[in-house]
Order: structure tokens, then C-alpha cells, then sequence
């Protein structure tokens, strides 16, 4: 089994990213989402992200603006954007055509505590995902969009057809990464945010350098 990427999320500190790219971490993630309090702008520029010499920089959007979505990714040097919204098919579409070919588009699926029926109708969201996305992401729905530490039921996975390479999300930690042997298509890369921090945005590197290595 391929060992899955590592992508840490809600960074807002220059000297935590600096450490994480010595520890070969594989994205780093930053939330462009106002109400977030891993909101980056309020703690780094543009220009500094646009510093960051890394080939693994998401930037986390949340039913943005398609030109300020464009305007960040060039000004910050992004290398992902990731939808975690209600992005529709239509507005995906357009920002691939206007996007620098270069960076990835990560679509997220969020998942609640889906009845069967829900089960088909996530089934086609997924679908409809491989014309315009080049990965997606799995995390626990929320009125919050994301960042909550909250697990959703991984064992919808196993009912579902995905055909791109996704990124397991949703309060990732120590105490339940051993579950993931119980999916059949194993993720491409494991996310963690808010169960690795000493505060929103202040990362706890030293669980982090245990979790990676637990891997
Ligand atoms: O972290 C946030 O504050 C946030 C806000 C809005 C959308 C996404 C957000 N973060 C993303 O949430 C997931 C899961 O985080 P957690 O492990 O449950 O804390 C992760 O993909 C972040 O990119």
C-alpha cells in the first residue's frame, strides 16, 4: 500500500511552515475564508505566502469570488485551490478555464450523517467531479464549512465509486488514523488541522512530527 501525502491545514506563522517543509510535508494548507480563525490574512500577506518556496501551497476557499479566488492564487504563488464551499459544477468550470493551468483544483465533499438516499445523490456529486477537479476531499459537513475536528462516518466511503485520488479530512488525529485500514480506495493524502494545534492557527509541531512518523 502506497503510505498516504501528509497535508497540514490553517497555517498562519512563518517559522511553523518553515519547520514543516524541513519535515517534507507535502501541502501546506491556508484558509482564505473570513470567518475562519485560521483566517491567514490576518496574520501573513499575500507577499509572504508568494515567499514560501514550496510546490504544496492549498489555498482554502469558501463560496468565493471567482476573481479574487484568481487574484489570490497568482499574488500568494499558490499551487492548489481547494473548494471547500457549494462550489457548482458551472463556477468550477470557469475558474479551470481561467486558472493558470499549473495549479490543481481539490474539490471537497462534505459529509453529514447521510440517510441511503443521501448516499446517491453524494455519489453523483463525486461523479460529476472528474470533468473539472483534479482531486477531491472528504470532510464532516458543518455550518462552519470545515476546521471543527469533527470525524464523519468513514465507512460511507466504501459505498462509493471514486475516481479521483482524494484527500481523507475531518478531525484527523493520533486516535483514529489506525481506522483508515478499513477503506477500500486509500487516500492519496491525510489532512489535519484544528487536533494539531495549541491554539486556532498555532500548530503543535511536535505532535505533528509523531503523527508523521506514525504514518
Ligand atoms: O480550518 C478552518 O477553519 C476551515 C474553515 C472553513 C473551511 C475549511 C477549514 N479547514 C479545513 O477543514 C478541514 C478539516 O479540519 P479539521 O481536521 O476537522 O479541523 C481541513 O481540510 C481544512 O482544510
Amino acid at each position: 500500500m502506497m503510505k498516504p501525502k501528509l497535508k497540514v491545514c490553517g497555517l498562519t506563522k512563518l517559522d511553523q511552515i518553515q519547520e514543516l517543509i524541513s519535515m517534507n510535508t507535502a501541502f501546506i494548507g491556508f484558509i482564505f475564508y473570513e470567518k475562519s480563525p485560521r483566517y491567514v490574512l490576518n496574520h501573513l500577506s499575500l507577499e509572504d505566502i508568494s515567499k514560501v518556496n514550496h510546490q504544496g501551497k492549498v489555498g482554502v476557499f469558501v463560496n468565493e469570488d471567482l476573481n479574487k479566488i484568481l487574484e489570490t492564487a497568482e499574488k500568494a504563488n499558490l499551487n492548489f485551490i481547494q473548494l471547500h464551499g457549494d462550489e457548482s459544477e458551472n463556477f468550477i468550470s470557469e475558474l479551470k478555464e481561467k486558472l493558470n493551468p499549473e495549479i490543481g483544483i481539490i474539490k471537497v465533499i462534505r459529509i453529514g450523517s447521510e440517510k441511503p438516499e443521501g448516499a446517491s445523490s453524494i455519489q453523483e456529486t463525486i461523479t460529476r467531479q472528474l470533468k473539472t477537479s483534479n482531486y477531491l476531499l472528504f470532510d464532516t459537513d458543518s455550518k462552519a464549512f470545515g476546521g471543527t475536528g469533527k470525524q464523519f462516518d468513514w465507512t460511507l466511503l466504501n459505498e462509493f465509486e471514486i475516481p479521483l485520488p482524494y484527500f481523507l479530512s475531518g478531525g484527523i488525529s493520533e486516535e483514529n488514523i489506525d481506522n483508515i485500514k478499513i477503506l477500500n480506495q486509500k487516500p492519496f493524502a491525510l489532512d489535519i488541522n484544528s487536533k494539531f494545534e495549541l491554539n486556532a492557527g498555532n500548530k503543535d509541531l511536535d505532535k505533528i512530527s509523531f503523527f508523521k512518523a506514525k504514518m
